[in-house]
């Protein structure tokens, strides 16, 4: 009895707080709303420690967190959403917490993929952005099932930053990059009997042709497929970027409130859009000088 009464409750306070919640985002909506958020879901493990909770647990409580603020996002409209869930810098930690790290992620992934699941309920299609030959097979498979099974989803975007750093995205792009011009190059040159690599050589203005220009980085990388971020979030106190989204941040917004990232909010994303609201015009302004 008490059990029922107990899930009769829980279903009020949530429809309570749905509600509410409805209220505030519909005032929200009323300014400019980001198309694009991304986090770094920093302090997972303090969580752990301040709440005495065994290894693990923080960053389960920190997928839960994740969750919430998807589905929060998606009901501010929001369409883009990025995370930073592991570095490649992260590779270096105690082989038993990468081990550990690596098996929750192949279990939430999973999660993720079912038929009942958020994002397929909401309609939102994954990536996985990162190197990702860097993952075992394991993970890598869950990562493109859910890649694949979440195709046909488009009423927003997850990317999920894993085996990732800026670093290995930018040098990654513009390799890519120079392996497309150099195959241009070589095309022109087999349909005019290898003239055109000499004659590249003499004529500048044909150099500057095929130089490589930021539009041509840009295309090839791996977050090509979201409009760059509006806002960066990185919990628990810390304003550093860590090699995340670097190409992408130029004229963001930065905001690192002192929660670690379980602890996360409503009360937070809240915040952080008015803030992106007062500054939206100087922000767009900064944009167009670029
Ligand atoms: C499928 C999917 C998206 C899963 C994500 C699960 C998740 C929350 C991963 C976070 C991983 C990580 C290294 C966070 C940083 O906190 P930390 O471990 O560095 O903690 P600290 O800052 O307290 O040391």
């Amino acid at each position: 009895m008490e059990g029922v009464n107990g899930k009769k409750v829980g279903h009020l306070f949530e429809n309570i707080s749905s509600f509410v919640r409805q209220c505030i985002f519909s005032v929200l909506s009323v300014g400019p709303v980001p198309s694009h958020i991304a986090f770094i879901m920093d302090g997972n493990r303090r969580y752990s420690k301040k709440q005495n909770l065994i290894d693990g647990n923080g960053h389960r409580a920190g997928f839960s967190a994740l969750i919430n603020m998807l589905k929060y996002c998606y009901e501010l409209g929001v369409k883009y959403i990025t995370v930073y869930a592991f570095s490649i810098d992260n590779f270096k930690r105690r082989p038993e917490e990468v081990v550990s790290l690596m098996k929750l992620m192949q279990e939430k992934i999973d999660e993720l993929t079912k038929e009942e699941s958020i994002v397929n309920r909401l309609g939102i299609r994954i990536y996985f952005q990162g190197n990702l030959k860097l993952l075992s097979d394991h993970v890598r498979s869950a990562a493109e099932r859910a890649m694949v099974k979440t195709s046909g989803n488009s009423k927003a975007v997850l990317s999920i930053c894993v085996a990732y750093t800026s670093t290995d995205e930018i040098v990654h792009a513009v390799q890519e990059s120079c392996e497309e011009k150099w195959d241009e190059i070589r095309k022109l040159d087999a349909n005019n009997d290898g003239g055109n690599l000499v004659r590249l050589e003499e004529n500048v203005k044909d150099k500057d042709e095929h130089r490589i220009g930021v539009t041509n980085v840009d295309r090839h990388m791996y977050m090509s497929v979201c409009p760059d971020p509006d806002i960066i979030i990185r919990t628990s106190g810390a304003a550093r970027l860590s090699n995340f989204l670097l190409w992408q941040s130029a004229h963001c917004l930065l905001y690192s409130p002192a929660a670690l990232w379980p602890e996360i909010g409503l009360r937070h994303l809240i915040w952080v859009i008015l803030d992106f609201q007062r500054n939206y015009l100087y922000l767009k302004e900064k944009k167009k000088q670029s």
